[in-house]
């Protein structure tokens, strides 16, 4: 087939005109170099991720400026949270997903051989849908990723050597407890199990125990989803304070939540493609791509 391009300055999708005088837009190349207002802290290039023979993200190129929050949306099955997971290598522990491209964190390819995994993750956590505490008290949850790592040792072993640190422990737990806005629910009950807790707060306890571990990047996959209009709307806040301090890239289904909170979106469609990313007012108001005009506004999705 002979196809024209017909790429206008300026335009950041490309059309391409076919001999049957159709004409289907085609996406960018590559979304990086982007002037956002912030440095890249992550940038993807040419990522596929495959599930055995299937294509889930198709030659996704884009950058993720810090401390701000990215959204990244599109209608069901488009890859949203692959190319999410691709971001800390979650999707290593997917048996069938395979990752082609790199995607470079401070300055080296988090792909690349004799990458740790735990100190990774530790960098860029992850937050889920479905809050996922362990069954045990408030406090160990926001406390278990430091001792973990050993930067606080606390227990009997730990008091044995001298080295019991529950000063530090205790102001570990009060300080991302309160970046969580969590402090004022619970602080008089951190030995209560956290399973007894509501959804919404135990969604602010699974962001407390990322941010326990000191995390440059948090990744957040529908972290509202499965909570009621009032804990979504305390995650939402939560969200933009935390981009003042940290590197926010946030799924969601949720076009109205994505228009809210984020600072750029990137819009993913049907095959993994990422057909458009901006300013997230730029693509709620005035997208260059139709097909990503025709999601936003509900044609579709
Ligand atoms: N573990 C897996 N094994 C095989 N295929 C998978 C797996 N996870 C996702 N897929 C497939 O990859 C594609 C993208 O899925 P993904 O969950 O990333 O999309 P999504 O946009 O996040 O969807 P949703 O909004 O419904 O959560 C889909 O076709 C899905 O069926």
């Amino acid at each position: 087939m002979t196809e024209t391009t017909m790429a206008s300055e300026g335009s950041t999708g490309t059309e391409i005109e076919t001999t049957s005088g159709e004409s289907t837009e085609r996406t960018r190349e590559a979304w990086t170099d982007y002037e956002f207002g912030s440095e890249a802290v992550l940038s993807v290039e040419d990522l596929n991720v495959y599930y055995g023979d299937e294509r889930a993200i198709k030659d996704v190129s884009m950058d993720i400026p810090e401390k701000s929050v990215t959204a990244l949306i599109g209608p069901s099955g488009c890859g949203k949270s692959t190319f999410l997971r691709s971001l800390n290598r979650m999707n290593d522990r997917i048996k069938s997903a395979r990752v082609e491209g790199t995607v470079e964190f401070d300055g080296s390819d988090i792909y690349q051989e004799g990458v740790d995994l735990v100190e990774l993750r530790k960098r860029i956590g992850m937050v889920f849908q479905s809050p996922n505490p362990f069954p045990k008290s408030i406090r160990e949850n926001v406390a278990y990723g430091p001792r973990k790592h050993g930067d606080i040792n606390r227990g009997l072993a730990a008091r044995l050597l001298g080295r019991d640190e529950k000063d530090a422990e205790d102001e570990l737990v009060e300080r991302t407890l309160r970046q969580a806005a969590l402090w004022d629910e619970v602080k008089d009950r951190l030995a209560d199990n956290a399973l007894g807790l509501s959804g919404g707060q135990q969604q602010r306890l699974c962001i407390a125990r990322c941010l326990a571990v000191d995390p440059e990047v948090i990744l957040m996959d529908e972290p509202a989803s499965a909570l009621d209009p009032i804990a979504t709307a305390k995650i939402e806040d939560l969200i933009e304070e935390l981009a003042e301090d940290y590197t926010v890239v946030v799924v969601t289904h949720n076009m109205q939540q994505a228009a809210r909170i984020s600072d750029q979106t990137a819009v993913f469609l049907t095959g993994g493609e990422l057909v458009e990313y901006d300013d997230t007012e730029k693509i709620f108001e005035n997208p260059e791509s139709q097909r990503v005009e025709d999601y936003v506004t509900g044609k579709f999705g």
